[in-house]
């Protein structure tokens, strides 16, 4: 394509360049967490801060590590995994927030991804809808044995995603209520875990690059709970899912190290 950055390299939206990031990456989808995340590396530097993207490259276990946010929403995800891999990004996690559906799941909990409902637009200008947006599995194994060995409560399964998050909370207000009430009863009756925005573009578009990418999140709270009179605590706070992601990358170099 044409070159947008006026430098060989360098990166129109991310503006980073092939060297400035690791293999591993992981991808919150606010900026401000990506301090957080960069915290728990080894000697981490920030290296770029342009519109939503900001990243951080330091070490885990002596190997090369990024995080690079990605907004909200599957059009700015793509664009964040595209570019990092042209910086020589293969190995992605990302780490969110989402709202439960399922009604085992609450607010505190630890969501890891098998795969991810494409009701969002970005995936469907990669692939055809019949083609399913699954993770990784080394990835999502690592996620699941992180999530155990700190010993948080944790769900593994399929997570829905969507572009507007007020069609999730306010369905009945939408004038596509009928379409968006009925499709999320169908989600709930499936056994779908949560709902967030980002993971069914980003496994679609991992899967057309052939990186590997995995997702868990920090459960915010969870409106089925909610509307069932159950108690449905509200919870912000992310280190939780930070520490699960840092975890699973450690035992991601570990073993594609003895590969
Ligand atoms: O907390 P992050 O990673 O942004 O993820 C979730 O939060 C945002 C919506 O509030 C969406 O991006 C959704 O996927
Ligand atoms: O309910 C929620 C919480 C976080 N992110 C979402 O998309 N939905």
């Amino acid at each position: 394509m044409q070159n947008y950055s006026g430098e060989a390299g360098l990166q129109y939206h991310l503006q980073i360049r092939p060297g400035d990031v690791g293999r591993y990456v992981i991808l919150p989808g606010d900026p401000k967490r990506c301090p957080k995340i960069a915290a728990h590396f080894d000697d981490a530097k920030l290296i770029a801060d342009s519109r939503e993207y900001v990243t951080y490259t330091g070490y885990l276990d002596g190997e090369k590590v990024s995080v690079t946010s990605t907004g909200i929403g599957g059009p700015s995800a793509s664009i964040a995994m595209e570019e990092l891999a042209l910086c020589g990004a293969d190995t992605f996690i990302r780490v969110g927030t989402c709202g439960g559906i399922d009604l085992d799941v609450k607010g505190g909990d630890i969501v890891v991804a098998t795969g991810a409902i494409r009701m969002e637009g970005t995936s469907r200008e990669y692939a055809p809808i019949e083609y399913p947006a699954v993770a990784d599995l080394d990835i999502t194994n690592a996620l699941v044995q992180a999530s155990k060995d700190l010993g948080f409560t944790y769900h593994v399964g399929v997570v829905q995603c969507k572009d507007a998050f007020y069609g999730q909370h306010e369905p009945e207000r939408m004038p596509v209520s009928y379409e968006l009430l009925n499709k999320w009863e169908a989600w709930k009756r499936m056994g779908c875990k949560a709902s967030e925005m980002e993971s069914a573009a980003l496994f679609i578009v991992a899967s057309h690059l052939r990186v590997r990418c995995g997702s868990d999140f920090l459960v915010v709270g969870n409106q089925e709970r909610n509307a069932a009179g159950m108690e449905n605590p509200i919870v912000h706070d992310t280190e939780s899912a930070i520490k699960v992601a840092v975890e699973a990358i450690r035992k991601l170099i570990k073993s594609d190290k003895e590969k």
